[in-house]
């Protein structure tokens, strides 16, 4: 459904140059719901206004829907749906006026477009809000009306610009219901950007993990997550116990990154299930009392830190290292 090779875009203003994407190549076969993960500033927006022709690349080429990106863009856009950040709803505009407009735009019929309005209303849980202004609907509504925006020509292949950002935890979920809904009854090829790890975790069968413009990584979120060499397990002791429960700790089998903080030993063990009774055997023997244990397994978090040194969130604070942001 997508295949792009070399996909790079560099913007240059005011005599400074930020490359935003260097050399991208990815695959998305139909049917699968692929997740763009990165911390903010990585080149997802970027990348994803090159799919959708919004931004011609300085670099690379790409298929999208069997059309080629360069030659045939007008081939692409009837191919696909767009779902950009900021959204495309007329405050002032009518639900049903706004649903009806995009219809027309796609070049339907009146009739075609109202019959079409009321299947996507429907299949979006937004019937009975044909009348109302957008402006008066709840975010999680107006993200919904969206996608039924994007639909309208009825496309296999959607782009989804940070499906969820600004949405309170409840309508999050409802919105990857619906998400998931469009790929599993509608066969809609579906490839979003996100950064929040567990919207990519919860919602995609592949991810690529995207830093400082280029791809970093990419598999399913088990997979990504078996790159990091085991479970996380933080145990709690007396502080004074704390350098013998460290050497305890240090003594498990396939045990590593072993670190104490105030009155904690933290530290990765392949499995941390399994490693739990040996753990508690030692530290019994060696007369060390355990307050509170903790066993985590490995999150996408600590695949980003693993692949890139930084914690995504961290990463979230600042520009990526090496660049600076351009304000065209
Ligand atoms: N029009 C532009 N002119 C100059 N630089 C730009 C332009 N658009 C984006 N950039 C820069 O390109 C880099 C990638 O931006 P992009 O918006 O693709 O990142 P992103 O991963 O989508 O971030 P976010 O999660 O914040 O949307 C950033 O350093 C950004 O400042």
């Amino acid at each position: 459904m997508i295949r792009a090779r070399g996909l790079a875009r560099r913007f240059t203003a005011r005599g400074r140059t930020v490359d935003a994407v260097r050399g991208v190549d990815l695959d998305v076969a139909t049917g699968e719901l692929v997740g763009f993960l990165g911390p903010n500033g990585a080149g997802k927006t970027t990348t994803l206004r090159m799919l959708t022709t919004l931004l011609r690349p300085t670099a690379g080429e790409a298929t999208v829907g069997g059309c080629d990106l360069l030659t045939d863009p007008a081939g692409v856009r009837r191919r696909i749906g767009y779902v950009a950040q900021s959204g495309g709803t007329a405050a002032e505009c009518r639900v049903g006026e706004e649903i009806e407009l995009q219809g027309r735009l796609y070049g339907l019929t009146k009739a075609d477009a109202r019959s079409r309005g009321a299947e996507l209303t429907e299949q979006l849980d937004l019937a009975g809000l044909d009348q109302r202004l957008t402006k008066t609907l709840s975010g999680g509504q107006r993200r919904r009306l969206d996608i039924a925006l994007s639909l309208v020509h009825d496309p296999k292949l959607l782009f989804f610009d940070e499906p969820t950002t600004g949405l309170d935890p409840q309508s999050r979920a409802n919105l990857w219901q619906h998400i998931r809904r469009l790929r599993d009854e509608h066969g809609v090829t579906l490839f979003l950007t996100t950064h929040y790890l567990d919207e990519a975790d919860a919602l995609c069968d592949r991810i690529l993990v995207i830093d400082n413009g280029e791809i970093v990584a990419e598999g399913t979120p088990d997979s990504l997550k078996a790159r990091v060499s085991g479970d996380g397990v933080t145990v709690g002791v007396a502080e004074e116990q704390v350098a013998g429960a460290a050497e305890v700790a240090a003594r498990l089998p396939g045990a590593h990154e072993v670190t104490t903080v105030d009155s904690a030993v933290s530290f990765r063990v392949p499995r941390g299930d399994t490693a739990m009774p040996e753990l508690l055997r030692a530290l019994d023997a060696a007369g060390i009392a355990m307050t509170s244990v903790r066993v985590q397994r490995p999150t996408l978090d600590d695949v980003f830190l693993t692949l890139t040194g930084r914690s995504l969130r961290d990463a979230e604070q600042g520009t990526p290292a090496g660049q600076e942001a351009v304000h065209a």
